[in-house]
């Protein structure tokens, strides 16, 4: 039996969440922007294996020892272990169809599409809960600090809000169905590690009121329902400031964008991506082609007109 798992783009942080909030997105024109993972049984005498294929393939370590997807097949297996169950040997294929280093949670996608990929290929031994804490113990290797912003949505779909609670995690938040997530990765690395080394390690009184302030009333807007204050207040005080003397082009692109009526802008994860917000397909449209003409930096780059993704990692048929 053969298991195939898509997981899709996110884009975590959402300039009000540090760490906290996260939304996985999917292209309006049907792309599947996000990783694919098989899962099979090994045939004959092969031990397990790790077959990296894809777009994006070249960009990931040559050892599979050094693949994330790898350190999550040890993981789960470990846990089959220790809950009782008994594992095969498995070959994985990874799809890589995400960028690396690219603020659109590439490593998440990886994370989950294998953990859940093996967790369907073993009729999903283990829950929602032990899932997750899987998964965000995966990101953490790679990024050096657990954040579950990326793996989170990026699981369970939708936007989520992260919750200081281990039986919890995160909750799931009302979104805005109407509004278009563009999304502009302009070819450029960025690692989460080295875009989490700017960061200060204190913060003003100011900001840290700001912060509160602008993550608490979004989370209120989205649960009224209420975009106009919901995008009013999408401010980041904690990364923005540090973080755009990384990605070229940041700041013009931004003021540019609000000049043209979208409804916030701001950094996608760790960056590079930049995404804009905006209501209208129309709009969205005039904004993806200013980007695609002046935000992109080389080949590699793209722009993608999204939706929220709801259906998070999916099994897909082959
Ligand atoms: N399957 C994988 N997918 C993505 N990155 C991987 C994978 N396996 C190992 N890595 C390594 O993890 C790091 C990912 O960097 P990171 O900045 O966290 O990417 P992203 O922000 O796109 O998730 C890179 O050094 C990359 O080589
Ligand atoms: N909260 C993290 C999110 C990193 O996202 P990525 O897509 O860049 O991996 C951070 O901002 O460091």
């Amino acid at each position: 039996m053969a298991v195939s798992v898509f997981a899709p783009a996110s884009l975590a942080n959402f300039s009000v969440g540090f760490d906290a909030l996260g939304l996985a997105v999917q292209p309006v024109d049907g792309t599947l922007l996000g990783d694919l993972v098989k899962v099979e049984k090994s045939t004959g005498t092969d031990g397990n294996r790790l077959k990296v294929v894809g777009e994006f393939a070249h960009k990931l370590p040559s050892l599979p020892e050094d693949n994330i997807v790898w350190s999550c097949l040890h993981l789960f297996n470990e846990a089959m272990a220790d809950a009782g169950f008994e594992t095969q040997k498995v070959t994985i294929t990874l799809e890589k169809k995400m960028p690396v280093g690219s603020g659109l949670g590439s490593s998440a996608c990886s994370v989950v599409a294998a953990l859940a990929g093996l967790n369907a290929f073993y009729q999903n031994c283990f829950d929602e809960k032990a899932m997750l804490k899987m998964m965000g113990q995966m990101e953490a290797k790679i990024s050096g600090s657990l954040h579950y912003d990326n793996v989170a949505p990026c699981y369970l779909g939708g936007l989520q809000l992260m919750v200081p609670d281990g039986q919890i995690i995160s909750r799931t938040l009302p979104d805005f169905k109407d509004c278009f997530y563009v999304m502009a990765y302009p070819g450029i690395e960025v690692s989460t590690k080295a875009a989490r080394e700017v960061l200060p390690d204190n913060y003003s009184r100011k900001d840290l009121l700001a912060y509160g302030q602008n993550l608490a009333a979004f989370v209120d807007a989205c649960h009224r329902q209420d975009k106009a204050q919901a995008f009013a207040v999408l401010q980041d005080v904690v990364a923005e400031p540090y973080r755009q003397s990384l990605l070229p082009g940041y700041e013009q692109a931004r003021h540019y964008l609000l000049a043209q009526g979208s409804l916030a802008v701001g950094i996608s994860g760790s960056g590079p991506t930049l995404f804009c917000v905006c209501d209208q397909q129309e709009r969205a449209q005039e904004l993806a082609r200013w980007l695609q003409d002046n935000y992109l930096q080389t080949e590699l780059g793209f722009v993608h007109i999204c939706r929220v993704d709801d259906l998070g990692a999916r099994t897909i048929e082959d």
